[in-house]
């Protein structure tokens, strides 16, 4: 089985008990969404591949910052939104995994990570801006955080995110806009840990 691994402090669980698994005989190749699942995951022993070698996942399982009621999400808050949504874009199956503090009413109580290029990104800032977000340059210490792709990092607080296919399509129609954090149609089973027991939710078919 192919597995797209995606990024953040609740994948890293994943990845520490994915690696028991292989180490017990599981038999699985794992495609990292970022330079950082890719170090834990050889810390780990989850032999890993690439998409020069396969066309498509069995499954991706990653985290998010917001899920709400109809499954869409906002991700990109450790910055690998990029390369997360390839992954989740090449799997047949989407899980998402969380803490239930992760399923809201609407998106958009944090704000909105959007990667963009590093050349113009004032220009492509004020653009967003006008688009109905407050942006800011996403800084690690006191230099701008650069991803993995060596792009930046704008999160952009938007009120309640009402419709978030037609918002990334407005936004990226932008020059400058990479790719943003908000993920349409792209899980089909949510598991959310609550104190004692799991949530549950599927995407309607
Ligand atoms: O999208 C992501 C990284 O780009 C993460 O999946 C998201 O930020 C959730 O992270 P965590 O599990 O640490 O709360």
């Amino acid at each position: 089985m192919t597995i797209g691994l995606g990024s953040g402090s609740t994948v890293y669980w994943l990845l520490e008990n994915l690696g028991k698994r292989v180490s017990k005989g599981l038999k699985v190749k794992g495609v990292p969404s970022s330079v950082k699942t890719e170090k834990l995951a050889d810390k780990f022993g989850i032999p890993l591949t690439s998409f020069h070698d396969i066309q498509e996942l069995d499954l991706a399982i990653d985290g998010a910052d917001e899920v709400d009621d109809y499954l869409n999400l906002i991700k990109g808050g450790g910055g690998s939104l990029v390369r997360e949504k390839i992954v989740i874009e090449a799997s047949k199956h989407v899980i998402i995994i969380g803490d239930e503090s992760k399923l809201v009413k609407g998106l958009g109580n944090r704000p909105l990570p959007i990667e963009v290029i590093r050349f113009g990104w004032e220009v492509t800032c004020r653009k967003i801006t006008r688009v109905g977000a407050e942006c800011s340059l996403r800084l690690e210490g006191s230099h701008p955080f650069i991803s993995d792709n060596g792009n930046y990092i704008l999160d952009c607080d938007f009120p309640t995110i009402t419709h978030p296919a037609s918002l990334h399509e407005q936004l990226t129609s932008l020059a400058g806009v990479v790719e943003t954090g908000l993920f349409v149609n792209s899980a089909d089973q949510v598991i959310l840990g609550k104190e004692n027991n799991i949530r549950f939710l599927e995407r309607s078919k």
